[in-house]
């Protein structure tokens, strides 16, 4: 049985550029991993199955053929070539439709798993090729490491190091669409991403979703303003389209300390007290 971790990711910051003629946006963004996510086994069976536990499992019951774990499955064997069955099963941690592509991350990890079980290198450059025609955000899932991402999100360029940074995410359970929030933005391009290494470009940098992220959903100002409160949270922004918002630390006893705080103040809230990868 192959298991592999599909990790959250953040964007640390992100700019569009500009809106393109197939109706995608054109983006700079800065791609990053921590260690909480979802998680993947794949093992061959008789017959095709998955299995999905966890405390989000419920959000994705009746999605089946739809569910990205299947969809990245079935790409994997048509462009492979293999017939066998699996049986797969996903534990479902993240949040639904929270800007820190859970979807993506099972969708990488199920291409991965896939990879490792029939004897394909992991760095296969069809593997990436599945991952581009999955989603925008899977072939950074499938890269897994801190990296800026241009084009849709496709185009991969590395950059520094930032693992070990402390991090919390909270979601204030408010499932946000994609394309509703892309479909909101002010049309004003950005320019690229400040320079510098990471976590210092991000600092100087933005989210250009979060204005309208926040004009169709309030809440989300309202757990930046939360997050931007705690003592040591150098870094606090809402992460892809949303809703899930994140802070950064320099220390994990900050890091402890303010998701204890945000836990008291709201205990129907989603934290996640996490590192980065
Ligand atoms: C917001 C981000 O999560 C940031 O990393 C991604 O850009 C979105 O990634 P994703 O959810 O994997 O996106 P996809 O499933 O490819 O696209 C969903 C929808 O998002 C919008 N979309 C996505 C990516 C992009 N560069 N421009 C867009 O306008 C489009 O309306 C598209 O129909
Ligand atoms: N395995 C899966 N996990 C989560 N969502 C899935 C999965 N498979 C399909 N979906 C569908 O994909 C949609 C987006 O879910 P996801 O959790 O990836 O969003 P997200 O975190 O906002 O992603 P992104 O940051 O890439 O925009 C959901 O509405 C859901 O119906």
């Amino acid at each position: 049985m192959m298991i592999e971790p599909a990790r959250a990711k953040l964007n640390l910051a992100l700019h569009i550029r500009g809106k393109r003629e197939d109706g995608y946006h054109e983006l700079e963004t800065l791609f990053a991993f921590v260690e909480f996510g979802d998680k993947i086994s794949v093992d061959v069976a008789e017959e095709d199955r998955l299995a999905i536990t966890g405390p989000y499992a419920e959000a994705l019951t009746g999605l089946e053929g739809d569910n990205l774990v299947c969809r990245a499955r079935d790409l994997f064997r048509e462009r492979f070539g293999i017939d066998d069955k699996v049986a797969i099963t996903l534990a479902k941690h993240l949040p639904v439709a929270s800007g820190i592509g859970g979807g993506s991350a099972d969708a990488a990890a199920t291409l991965r798993a896939m990879a490792r079980q029939f004897g394909i290198a992991t760095d296969h450059p069809e593997l990436m090729r599945c991952a581009e025609t999955l989603g925008s955000d899977v072939p950074a899932c499938l890269f897994g490491r801190t990296a800026i991402g241009r084009g849709r999100g496709e185009k991969l360029e590395a950059v520094d190091d930032v693992a070990g940074i402390p991090a919390l995410l909270v979601n204030p359970g408010v499932a946000v669409s994609t394309p509703a929030v892309f479909a909101r933005w002010s049309g004003e391009a950005s320019d690229g991403l400040a320079p510098g290494r990471a976590i210092q470009s991000a600092m100087a940098s933005r989210n250009d979703l979060q204005p309208p992220a926040i004009a169709l959903q309030s809440v989300i100002g309202d757990v930046i303003k939360l997050l931007d409160r705690q003592q040591g949270a150098r870094l606090v922004r809402m992460s892809g389209s949303g809703a899930t918002c994140f802070a950064l630390f320099a220390r994990a006893d900050e890091c402890h300390r303010a998701a204890a705080n945000v836990r008291a103040a709201q205990p129907g809230w989603w934290c996640s007290e996490t590192a980065l990868a």
